[in-house]
């Protein structure tokens, strides 16, 4: 194993030889192995700084959530979108470190992807804050 300055490189041979032996995998031993991964995958996530903020922020949100939601139904579609922002800022992020690990180079195909990841998470953030001040204006305006 190498190390790039700022991320652990495996050797290639190293890299095909893992990358061969969960393809083999088969059954429950493949699906823990999956989540182990998908568990390397928030650690990564967890890297991130905007990923961390809103995950942070989502603690406190699903607290609100459980306050604002009249029943489970409620809480159940507000905890939804807090949930939505931190997939697709993890989603973002992956696109982010494919179009990193493809080079630094400025192409318009790249700034693409980056920036339709990035307005992908502005959707989502639009929907989560608009769904919380929908539900807390019901909430205080509506009923006292
Ligand atoms: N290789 C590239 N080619 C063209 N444009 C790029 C490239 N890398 C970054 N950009 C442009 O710069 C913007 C910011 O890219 P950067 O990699 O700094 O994103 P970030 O700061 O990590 O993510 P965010 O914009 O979500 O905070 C991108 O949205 C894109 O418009």
């Amino acid at each position: 194993m190498k190390h790039d300055g700022r991320h652990a490189v495996a050797e290639p041979c190293d890299q095909n030889n893992a990358a061969a032996r969960h393809k083999r995998r088969t059954g429950l031993t493949r699906l823990l192995h999956a989540g182990r991964h998908s568990l390397h995958g928030l650690r990564d996530g967890w890297g991130e700084k905007a990923f961390r903020l809103e995950a942070c922020l989502a603690l406190l949100l699903l607290l609100l959530a459980l306050w604002l939601g009249r029943d489970w139904v409620q809480v159940l579609l507000l905890t939804g979108c807090v949930v939505l922002v931190l997939v697709v800022e993890l989603l973002n992020s992956a696109i982010e470190a494919a179009i990193d690990r493809i080079g630094p180079q400025w192409h318009e195909l790249s700034r693409r992807a980056k920036d339709m990841g990035s307005a992908a998470v502005l959707l989502s953030l639009l929907l989560c804050a608009g769904a919380f001040g929908a539900a807390l204006f019901h909430r205080i305006a509506l009923h006292g």
